[in-house]
């Protein structure tokens, strides 16, 4: 007989099959001495461990590309971590084995994460992911990680670690549901960036018993378990019907009444341009840039030089003749930690040093970087727009615009709106900058004082709610009334109906990961623009996200 989980729907689409558990076991060695004589050789293979996992989390982001670049390298970067590496040393010296010092060692790391609030404690997963692979390699078994498997499933874990995630096969994995997790989690950025359908957040998932079928539905959070032979029919229908409609279209984003609303590619590096530009990307809406700083592969990191950056930069510019590309430029701190950058000892590092911020700190890695798009853009029919994160008032907006200036900087300047103070008074930054893109997934954290790292707080994170629709109307009301533009380049934006709403509430693009654009595109086309002002009003008008998702639904549809 049917029954329905419900969780939180963070990636588009429906899928059906059976479920196949990741392979989570944590492996405990036995705690045993050895003799002090073992005790170089123990800590040479400890030490071989953790190079050879932090390797391979680094190879595997290069080949992920994108978010999931950033978050590997940040486990990569546990596992280089010299105080990790400090103690496994120490605890071996005193009659470990190199893989209980590694557990050890890590369960230590652990508890100062969990010690250190929400933030870091949502690095937990990450790091016992780490501490699984560094163990299971001394120990000389199989990785933890995605089942092995000749048929497509639906992968089902507690949460997925970011290194599993990344690589995943897209043609075996047809949806993935976790019993932890929210909305702007790794395992749901991920998730999006493959175009897998997703729900996270489900009670129960992990008790699931393998071979158990599944009806997923990314959209609602709904997760059917024993679905009839009827529902399995019509979903498989549905999703294929699904796959061919949106293959097919590549239009430019518009209202069924011709209102334009280009649909932008958020990309983390020239990797991800060819996804763009094959999903019909008008431009990028938001180019991450922390990639080019990530780890040199000697543990130090830094910004690379001016002509590095340039060539990086240059790759994705030549990929958008005649479109917008949007630089940000870096956004070191909080859930993007820059070890050159970002100090570790901040007491609250979200409220702390981070984007415009730190770049203030630090203008000669600023001014690098505007030096190195200046010269990446030259002599390309290109629209280069270089925008600022984590801007907080018009006096943020002046230092980042003049600092622009200086460096001759040739291109559109720009403000993310991420906190409420910024939607509150967009006008007065436009006194300052000439665009705004409004990055939903920071301003949902600051607007509602919600990590957006903790699983556990995932309400707060929902951008239908309809006190974070009142603070994008507010910016989209602002530039319109300046005659500029305003984009919304976080996750809501890749919500498809959201998408409708964003447009209502006059939003001018949209900008989301390239596996979204299709979705987004094929909503817009189904309403008018009044449909969508409407359906704007309608959410706004609702007290909770629940609400407000319910009656844009009604109105979108018709009903
Ligand atoms: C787009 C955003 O920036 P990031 O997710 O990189 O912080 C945002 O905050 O919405
Ligand atoms: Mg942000």
């Amino acid at each position: 007989m049917e029954t329905t989980l419900r969780g939180v729907g963070v990636s588009h689409g429906v899928a059906v099959g059976e479920v196949r558990h990741m392979g989570t076991a944590v492996l405990e060695p036995p705690a045993r001495q050895i003799p002090g004589a073992d005790a170089e050789r123990e800590q040479r293979r400890a030490r071989q461990a953790l190079n050879a996992v932090a390797a391979d989390l680094t190879a595997r982001g290069i080949l992920a590309g994108g978010d999931a670049q950033a978050v590997l390298e940040a486990q990569a970067l546990m596992a280089r971590d010299p105080e990790l590496l400090a103690d496994v040393e120490r605890r071996i010296a005193v009659g470990s084995t190199a893989e209980r010092a590694v557990y050890d060692a890590c369960a230590a790391y652990r508890d100062l994460l969990l010690g250190a609030g929400e933030y870091l404690a949502g690095r937990v997963a990450d790091l016992e992911d780490v501490r699984n692979r560094i163990v299971a390699r001394l120990l000389g078994v199989p990785m933890p990680g995605v089942p092995d498997s000749d048929e497509p499933y639906v992968l089902v874990a507690r949460d997925l670690a970011p290194a599993d995630t990344a690589l995943l096969d897209t043609t075996l994995v047809l949806g993935i549901v976790t019993e932890e997790g929210g909305p702007t989690s790794h395992s749901a950025i991920l998730a999006r960036a493959l175009g897998v359908p997703a729900v996270v957040g489900v009670p129960g998932a992990a008790e699931l018993a393998e071979g158990t079928v599944l009806a997923v539905d990314g959209s609602t959070g709904e997760v059917v378990v024993d679905p009839s032979e009827e529902r399995q029919d019509g979903l498989r229908a549905l999703a294929e019907r699904l796959k061919t409609e949106l293959a097919a279209a590549k239009e430019p984003g518009r209202t069924s009444d011709g209102h334009l609303v280009p649909l932008l590619a958020n990309i983390g590096s020239p990797a991800d341009v060819a996804a763009a530009v094959e999903a019909g990307a008008e431009g990028v809406g938001l180019l991450r840039t922390e990639f080019f700083c990530l780890d040199d592969g000697e543990g130090k990191g830094g910004v690379p030089s001016e002509s590095g950056q340039a060539e990086a930069y240059r790759e994705v510019l030549s990929a958008f003749p005649g479109q917008r590309v949007v630089v940000r430029v870096l956004d070191a701190g909080a859930d993007k930690p820059l070890g050159f950058l970002t100090a570790g000892d901040e007491p609250n590092p979200a409220l702390g040093m981070r984007g415009v911020r730190t770049l203030l700190r630090h203008p000669e890695v600023l001014r690098t970087q505007l030096l190195a798009l200046t010269r990446a853009a030259e002599g390309l029919p290109v629209h280069l727009e270089v925008m600022a994160p984590m801007v907080a008032d018009r006096a943020d907006a002046r230092a980042f615009a003049e600092a622009c200036r200086a460096a001759g900087l040739r291109a559109s300047v720009g403000a993310m709106v991420e906190t409420p103070s910024a939607a509150l008074r967009a006008r007065s930054l436009l006194r300052e900058v000439e665009f705004l893109s409004v990055g939903t997934n920071d301003l949902a954290q600051y607007a509602f004082a919600a990590d957006r790292q903790a699983a556990t707080l995932s309400r707060l994170q929902d951008p239908w709610h309809p006190a974070l629709l009142d603070l994008v109307a507010m910016t989209a009301e602002a530039a319109r009334g300046e005659g500029r533009s305003c984009g919304v380049c976080g996750e809501a934006a890749a919500d498809p109906l959201l998408a409708c709403v964003l447009t209502g509430l006059g939003v001018t693009s949209l900008s989301m990961a390239p596996a979204a654009l299709s979705r987004v595109r094929a909503a817009l086309a189904t309403c008018t623009l009044a449909q969508c002002r409407r359906a704007a009003a309608a959410a706004r008008s609702a007290d909770s996200p629940e609400e407000a998702r319910l009656a844009a639904r009604a109105v979108l549809s018709g009903e």
